[in-house]
This record gives structure tokens, sequence and C-alpha cells, in this order.
């Protein structure tokens, strides 16, 4: 519905927002993790819907599944925006010039849709298949490496790490191709990682950005380093991919022919060629540095925090690690078949179900990239406002005991169709039940890859090492909020070679 003058915001704590930006800091400074209970208190005293003012700007937060369908899928043109980016991240972003951050307008769809018909589509995915091997092998290798000591000695690993190592390689060689070292990739995840580390350190410059230029002048300096290093990383591999697309032009002018049958189309090539409508030019080095970190940081931290959650809860009930090594033993017919095949994936129902269960369970983000409208809207009776920032409680909407029964159980088969074959609609068109990535227009492009990412990988690992507990040291599903929501104390555990 439109809004009329008299409608009001969503209830919220009188406060005053000079006040309130000071507490923001210092909290900031000590820990984010407060943050997500104190908006659940205050749902539980206003309602579905509270306001929360931090800055100018009204914060509306929204726990109810069946507002979330209204507002993103049943109207979701109305609530595809994005509000305007705060000043670091104006910066990361070029100007909201990347996919998460554009307003709703040409510019997003165009980068959206290169992203989606030039890299996720499906075909294109199954290139990257020789790429995930890699990692696979990669990932096996350094499992194996710091499980046993030089003296032969068996140690108990925490894997983290070696998870985030392998999401990012896999980023990485989409993003600029397949022929990139180890090293390489190395010092680009280094890169990266201290930028998206150095985030909440960060956060501060953007309160008072002018004064602030001169009162955090050091820490301007600190984030401008960073982002330089990134830009002088970057850059060559970006040029590097110029020039192989020049060749390739050159070659196939003279041949007439395509020569190369293992070329991989990587996301920047798909960059190199695409138009700005709105500006009408060409993406600036500046944009393709910022959409290639934009690839690199969305679908890493979050599939490998996915990654470990599900791998703590086969340690934790060895039963469903069971279930799904049985599974797979229905599957992989040569004996000493070491790779659970990506191609046998859609076998395994149960397997896609662990995953399911524990993107439902522990979902990396709590929250989605903040949205806001395009007009003033009314939604249950109050106003939401165009200058307002709007957010949904992504975990709670998966914990809904109207929804589940014993909703904080692991129990991955609550995703099996009992036979009929129907498959669980992680996009909500027709039901928000939960909602980890997102829904509606600015649902994640990526979940198809990140599905692919999770089911390959956790079927490997159980194929490939049997997972168990360290005595003495259970594991703790506790949170801690970091870029994504991990496990506060990381999963340790016993790993056995099966090969
Ligand atoms: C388990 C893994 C992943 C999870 C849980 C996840 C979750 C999300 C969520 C919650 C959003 C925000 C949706 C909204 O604002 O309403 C999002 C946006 C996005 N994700 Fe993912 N994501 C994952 C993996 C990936 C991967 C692998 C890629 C790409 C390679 C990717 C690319 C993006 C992009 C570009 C956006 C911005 C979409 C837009 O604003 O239109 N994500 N993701």
């Amino acid at each position: 519905k439109k809004s009329s003058k008299t409608q009001q915001l969503p209830p919220g704590p009188f406060t005053v927002p000079i006040l309130v930006r000071i507490l923001w800091l210092r909290s900031l400074r000590k820990s984010f993790s407060e943050f997500e209970p104190i908006i659940r208190n205050l749902h539980t005293r206003y309602g579905p819907m509270v306001t929360l003012r931090i800055g100018k700007r009204p914060v509306i937060f929204v726990a109810n599944r069946d507002l979330a369908h209204k507002a993103l899928v049943q109207n979701g043109a109305v609530f595809a925006d994005r509000p305007p980016a705060f000043p670091i991240s104006k910066i990361l972003s070029s100007n909201q010039h990347i996919i998460s951050s554009a307003f709703y307008g040409p510019t997003w769809r165009i980068l959206r849709r290169n992203l989606t018909s030039e890299i996720l589509h499906p075909s294109r995915v199954k290139s990257y298949s020789r790429a995930r091997k890699w990692v696979l092998d990669i990932l096996i290798n350094r499992l194996i490496s710091h499980s046993t000591t030089e003296s032969g000695n068996v140690n108990p690993v925490v894997p983290i790490d070696h998870f985030q190592y392998a999401m990012f390689c896999l980023l990485v060689l989409m993003c600029f191709g397949d022929k990139l070292s180890e090293t390489h990739i190395k010092e680009i995840e280094d890169a990266q990682r201290h930028l998206l580390l150095g985030s909440s350190r960060f956060y501060m410059l953007n309160f008072w950005p002018t004064l602030g230029k001169i009162i955090f002048r050091k820490r301007w300096e600190e984030f401008s380093e960073l982002r330089r290093s990134q830009e002088d990383l970057l850059m060559p591999l970006i040029e590097a991919r110029k020039r192989v697309k020049q060749e390739r032009a050159g070659r196939a002018k003279e041949d007439d022919v395509d020569t190369d049958d293992e070329f991989v189309v990587s996301y920047v090539d798909t960059l190199l060629d695409l138009k700005l409508p709105e500006e009408k030019r060409k993406l600036e080095d500046g944009e393709m540095i910022s959409l290639c970190s934009e690839f690199l940081d969305a679908g890493t931290d979050t599939t490998s925090t996915a990654l470990q959650w599900i791998m703590a809860n086969l340690v934790k009930y060895p039963n469903v690690q069971e279930r799904v090594l049985a599974e797979i033993k229905g599957v992989v017919v040569e004996d000493g078949e070491k790779e659970v095949k990506e191609e046998d994936l859609h076998k395994l129902p149960y397997l896609k179900a662990v995953v399911l269960e524990g993107l439902r369970r522990h979902p990396p983000g709590h929250f989605v990239v903040p949205h806001a409208v395009t007009e003033d809207v009314v939604l249950d009776g109050y106003l939401v406002p165009k200058n307002a920032s709007l957010n949904f409680m992504v975990a709670d909407m998966g914990w809904d005991p109207k929804v589940w029964e014993d909703l904080m159980a692991f129990k991955p088969e609550r995703f099996l169709s009992g036979g009929g074959g129907e498959v669980f609609d992680i996009t909500g068109s027709r039901e928000i039940k939960m909602m980890p990535f997102g829904a509606g227009r600015r649902i994640c492009p990526g979940f198809g890859l990140a599905m692919l990412h999770l089911e390959y990988f956790v079927a490997n690992l159980v194929w490939n090492f049997d997972w168990k507990a360290v005595d003495g040291d259970e594991v703790d599903l506790s949170e801690k909020q970091e870029v994504t929501m991990v496990m506060k104390y990381p999963l340790k555990a016993h790993l056995s070679p099966r090969f």
C-alpha cells in the first residue's frame, strides 16, 4: 500500500540519535555480537516490525516470515532498492557500482544479469569443474598433512582456515581464470582478508566523514593503504586477462577458428566489454576491482562458514555422518574411487537435506544486505519511508516454531520429501520458511553455486575421511559474529583417511 500522511513508523525505543551514534561507535570497538539479541528483545516488546534510530535514517527490522514474503516477493520491485552507502563502502564499491550495493535500476540490472547469465549459468558453472577437483585435492592434502605429525602421530585438525582457503581458491579461479599458482592465490587472499577483517576497524570513519578525516587521520591513511594494495594485486590480474582476450581475438582473426578448447571464461572476461547503461561507457579499472572484490568476498566466507557448521554437526551427530556415507556408497560404484563426482550429487537427497538443514540452523548471515524502498509504502499498517534502511531477521525466519518442530535440533530428515519428489524451495517464492540467501529480486544470485560447492565438498570430505570428535573437547555450537556468524569455538576433529 502507498502511504498517507497519518501513517507512523513501526514502533521502537525512544532514542537521541547523537547519543546512539556514540554508543554505537563504542560498542563497535568491543563487539558486534550484542546487536542481534538487542533487536530480538525489541521485537518481543514491540512486535514483528521495529524502528531503531542509529544515524540520520530510521532503521527498520522485520522479524516475520509472512511480512518478509509480502515485502520481498509480493512487492519485490518496491522493496528491492539499497540505501546510500556509508563513505567507506562508497569507496570500496566505486560509488555503488557493484551488484550488492547498486541502487535498483539499470546499472544493477546489467551487472547482476552479467553475473547470472555469463558466470552462474549451469553450463558455465560446469566449465569450472576441473578447478573444483583441483581445489578438492589441495584441501584433502592440507587436511592430511595437518592431521599427521612428522613422527606419524595423529593430530586433531582445526579445518576452518583450510575451508576458507579452498573456497577462496575456487572463487579466484572463476574470477581471474584457472591458470594461477597457489602462491599467487594466497597473496590475493591475504589482501582481501585484511580489508574484510579491517572493515570493523574502519567503520568509525563512516561517522562524521568530514571532521573524521582530521580526527581519524591515521586510520584513514591505513584504509587508503589497504585499498591501494588491493588495487596493486588485482589490477595486474585484470590486465593479464585483457591481454589474453586480445591475443585470442588476434588468433581467431588469423585462423578463423578457435583452437584453444581448454579456454575457460572468467568473471573478469565478462566485465571487459560491459557497458554501463546510464553513463554509456565501459567499466573503469576501479569499478572492475570493486566487482572482483565483491565476487571473491561474497562467495568465500559465506560458504566456508556454512561448510564448517555442517561438518561440525556431522562430527557431533555421527549417525548423520554414517547416513551420508551410506548414501554415497550406493552411488560411487568403482572400487577405490576417491572422488564423489559432481554429476552424482543429484542422486544424494540426504546429502542435500544435510546442507539445507545446515543453512536453516546456522545461516552464515543473520541479516540480509540492507534494503530500501523505491517510494514511501505501508507494510503491516506501518510507514516504511523512502529514506529508511530496512532489514530482515534471517536466522529467526528459519527458526519459527510454527514451521519447524524441535527447531534447534539438527534434523536433515525434515527436508526429505518422503518420496513425493517435491524439492524444497530455497527461494521462498511461494512461502518463506527460511531465507539464508534472502528472497525476491535481491536474492543471492550465487545460491545455486553455493549449494553445489557445499554438496560437493561435504560429500567428498565425508567420503575421504572419518570425522570424529576429540575426546574431552566436544563440539560446541555457540555462535560468534564476525564477517559472518561463525563458530565461537572453531571445529576441531580427528580425521582418519578412508583411503
Ligand atoms: C552459503 C553461501 C552464501 C550465502 C549464505 C549467501 C547469502 C546472501 C545473502 C543473504 C544476500 C543478501 C540478499 C538480500 O540483500 O536480500 C546475498 C547477496 C549476494 N550474494 Fe550471496 N550468499 C552465498 C554465496 C554467494 C556466492 C557463491 C556468490 C557469487 C559468486 C554470491 C553473490 C552474491 C551477490 C552478488 C549478492 C548481491 C545481490 C544483489 O544485491 O542483487 N553469494 N547473498
